[in-house]
């Protein structure tokens, strides 16, 4: 008998590791969801147990499989869409990470990243990034440097490095698979994105053994295959590894140069598809690789925001202010304005356009009469500010006006947050059915590569599109505050 197939996404993002089972009309069949644990051991320092994110990823991945009835050899492929910089060092024999992963927030490495300043130029020009604590490269170097005798074992060959991606591909086949993907690799400040390799003239700047790095492949291809063990004795091909942001883009269906989406998760990350070009930003943004699809490489331009959805995370765990995100939506519509009130949610600084690595979340203009939902207001608009701070750099970077904005992430279920970021942009702004459009990206690159899927079977359906309501002058006075309150906020 001929049973019924499907591809399954492991979406491992900072706040959560999701699995997703996609059927062949792109539709969701089933969900598993885990929040995982982060570590603040010091102030500005954000770390993750990579043993947990594995321990988490096998746990969604049965736990899915079960809720939906699905036998694994139904499963014609796994794609892995992760949270992309984050950075592990593993034992290759043992397997077992030297220290917690350095997550892509954390600040650890901000005077590593003062003593590399001058390369600033040449890192921009090879890989489209700056030199910054969020890339990979200066979380390696802090690596090697603090955990006892890692330099010498890297440099012996014991040590194998990874981003998230790589880690769980590693783990998924049994330790037998060391790679990445364009797509991550262009995250790491190591990989020119130019000539498509690691650049060996910035690994010898940062003095990082070329030895520890994962082979580099497409987005869409047969990596290696699942170790039996894990799934009932079946093994599955793993067909597609891609950062999370680049998989939302694709998910998106944004296949074409211009298209522009905005994914609302732990962070804030807007991206542009730039085709088979590199636009140089001149305003703070970022140049990265989209996807590599056979030997096609397509570019993005990126507006990377530190603290976006975590806002929220940080006033119901830090203030319990409420047990549910879900209320937040409620209370800044109970407000008529937050009365005065901006956050600006600089928690481990400012990412584009404005690159502060040292200042710190500012609350202002509080007076007697400010409660928690004017706070709670306050903080969804510094969502969008933020991504009208971006948004902006992009048009002027580009030149292409942006007429239609898509939204997914966790935060994106938020309409007020989504007609406050329409009234703000003077955009539409557009919510798909399916929310987890990183997913989706995941699991049809992954459907590509094994026939599954052709790009002419992706279906994405909207759910609604939020267009501008609020006069623009209200709106224009509300930006000028913020900017007013950023400004503030950077002010040594
Ligand atoms: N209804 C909501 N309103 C505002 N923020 C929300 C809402 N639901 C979830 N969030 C925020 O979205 C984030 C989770 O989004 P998600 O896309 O799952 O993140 P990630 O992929 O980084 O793990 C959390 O930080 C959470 O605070
Ligand atoms: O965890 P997310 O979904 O906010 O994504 C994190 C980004 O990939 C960091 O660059």
């Amino acid at each position: 008998m001929n049973q019924k197939q499907y591809v399954l996404a492991i979406d491992s993002g900072t706040t959560s590791t999701r699995a997703v089972l996609f059927d062949h009309g792109c539709q969701i069949v089933g969900i598993a969801q885990q929040e995982g644990t982060l570590f603040y051991p010091y102030p500005g320092w954000v770390e993750q147990d990579a043993e947990e994110v594995w321990d988490l990823t096998v746990k969604v991945i049965h736990e899915v499989l079960a809720k939906c009835d699905v036998k694994p050899s139904q499963v014609a492929a796994i794609g892995i869409s992760n949270q992309r910089e984050t950075s592990v060092i593993w034992d290759k024999k043992t397997g077992k990470p030297i220290y917690h992963a350095l997550v892509w927030q954390s600040k650890q490495t901000t005077d590593v990243c003062r003593s590399w300043a001058s390369y600033n130029d040449m890192v921009h020009k090879k890989t489209g990034l700056r030199v910054d604590p969020y890339f990979s490269a200066s979380k390696i170097s802090w690596l090697l440097d603090h955990v006892e005798g890692a330099r010498q074992r890297a440099e012996n060959g014991d040590l194998l490095f990874g981003t998230i991606d790589t880690w769980l591909v590693w783990k998924l086949s049994g330790g037998k698979t060391h790679i990445t993907d364009v797509s991550n690799a262009s995250r790491t400040l190591l990989y020119n994105i130019h000539a498509c390799q690691w650049d060996d003239e910035l690994l010898k700047t940062f003095n990082i053994p070329a030895m520890l790095l994962p082979e580099v492949k497409a987005t869409s291809e047969v990596y290696t295959m699942t170790d039996p063990d894990l799934l009932d004795g079946r093994s599955i091909p793993i067909g597609a590894v891609v950062g999370d942001q680049q998989a939302a883009l694709f998910g998106q269906g944004c296949f074409v140069e211009g298209m522009v989406k905005n994914t609302f998760g732990t962070g804030g990350f807007m991206l542009m598809n730039t085709g088979q070009d590199i636009v140089d930003s001149k305003s703070g943004l970022l140049s990265t690789i989209a996807w590599k699809l056979g030997d096609r490489l397509y570019y993005a331009l990126e507006g990377s925001i530190f603290v976006s959805g975590s806002t929220m995370k940080w006033l119901r765990d830090q203030l319990g202010l409420y047990e549910s995100t879900k209320i937040t939506e409620q209370w800044a519509n109970d407000v008529e304005d937050t009365a005065g009130v901006y956050f600006v949610p600089a928690f481990v600084g400012l990412g584009a356009p404005y690159w502060n690595d040292t200042c710190k979340a500012e609350i202002s203009g509080l007076t007697l009469g400010a409660n928690k939902k004017h706070i709670v207001r306050a903080a969804l608009e510094s969502m969008a500010y933020q991504s009208k701070d971006v948004l902006d750099a992009m048009v002027k970077d580009s030149g292409i006006p942006i007429k239609n904005l898509k939204v997914d992430g966790g935060a994106s279920a938020n309409n007020f947050l989504l007609q406050f970021l329409s009234d703000l942009l003077r955009c539409e702004v557009e919510r798909y059915k399916i929310q987890e459009l990183t997913s989706l990206g995941a699991a049809f690159l992954a459907g590509m590569a094994v026939d599954y899927w052709h790009i002419e079977d992706f279906i994405i359906e909207s759910d609604r599109v939020f267009v501008p309501k609020a006069p623009q002058e209200q709106m224009d006075a509300y930006y000028a505050g913020w900017q007013r309150a950023v400004r503030r906020c950077m002010q040594e």
